[in-house]
């Protein structure tokens, strides 16, 4: 039997990637079905090889990690593309993906401030950098850091997100001019374009990176935060870890309760005011959905 990753998955059909050479379109046994379990887009599988370029699904490896929107498993990495000029990503965005990312097991998550050449954004420099993100900038117009960027998500597998416009297709195309080619083909094939549907899909670059580009931050996985319960909020906030434990009440909220760990680390410069100001939203978030299940659950 030989292993792949699916990268792509249509009307019942999963397209698998051997690592060399074309992909292997293979249909999943019966039970899958019987067991109610889909495969995913990005799931490592074991297959059978049958004639004519098909096979067939034999098994599905377990996951690391899991998103519902786009529908992906094992995501290595989020890669937030945002930018300090036309349009200028507001951080609260970037903080909201950049928890959901943080919250699941072996995904990291990676700045690319893109529009260099316009903008170099030093604000949202300054604070995802002394937030502890990997953070590069970018220019899909000049070529500048895409370099850079190439080595970082190279042997990954990558999903791209971010505001509208900021310029995620351009830098998948300057990162691989063929990338639009591969896109293009896709749409044709669909009739509609690639971000009016749910569609999901991994792309092979020249330099052995997986990459998705998924839909824009307002749809990423952020529908009800589902993964985001205010109790494990703080842990989604990587700055804010090395201070838990350490306020004085158990269940401190960190919002504005006396001698907070956070709050203090906060007024030390530790922990960027924006940060924690996004926190303080998604929290709020948090508790209201749960108020509301509280009302309408009986
Ligand atoms: N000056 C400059 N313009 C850029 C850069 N990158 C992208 N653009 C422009 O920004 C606009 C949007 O780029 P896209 O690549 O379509 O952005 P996107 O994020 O894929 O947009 P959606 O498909 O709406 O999510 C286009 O007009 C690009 O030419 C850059 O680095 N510098
Ligand atoms: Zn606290």
């Amino acid at each position: 039997m030989d292993e792949g990753i699916i990268l792509k998955a249509l009307s019942g059909f999963y397209y698998v990637y051997d690592g060399t050479g074309d992909l292997v379109t293979c249909r999943a046994r019966g039970k899958f079905r019987h067991q109610k379990i889909t495969p995913l887009v990005g799931d490592r599988v074991r297959f059978t090889r049958l004639s004519g370029g098909e096979g067939a699904l034999d098994e599905i490896f377990p996951r690391k990690n899991q998103f519902q929107r786009p529908a992906v498993a094992n995501i290595d990495q989020l890669v937030i593309v945002v930018s300090g000029a036309i349009p200028i990503t507001d951080p609260f965005l970037i903080d909201r993906v950049a928890a959901i990312a943080d919250s699941k097991e072996g995904c990291e998550s990676l700045i690319c401030i893109n529009k260099c050449d316009l903008d170099a954004a030093d604000m949202l420099y300054q604070i995802y950098t002394a937030a502890g993100f990997h953070t590069l900038r970018v220019s899909a117009e000049t070529g500048e850091g895409i370099q850079e960027l190439s080595a970082a998500i190279a042997g990954k597998v990558s999903a791209f997100t971010g505001n509208s416009g900021v310029g995620k297709s351009s830098i998948l195309n300057a990162l691989d001019s063929d990338f639009h080619l591969q896109v293009g083909e896709v749409s044709e094939k669909l009739g509609r374009g690639r971000h009016t549907t749910r569609h999901v899909e991994l792309y092979r670059l020249r330099n052995g990176a997986i990459v998705a580009d998924t839909p824009g931050f307002s749809s990423f996985d952020t529908e009800r935060m589902e993964s985001l319960r205010k109790e494990s909020l703080a842990h989604a906030f990587r700055e804010f870890r090395p201070y838990l434990g350490m306020c004085r009440y158990a269940g401190c909220a960190h919002v504005k309760e006396k001698d907070c760990a956070i709050l203090q680390a906060l007024s030390e410069g530790k922990i960027p005011p924006s940060r924690h100001e996004s926190y303080v939203r998604l929290y709020e978030q948090a508790r209201e959905i749960k108020d509301w299940e509280r009302v309408t659950k009986p």
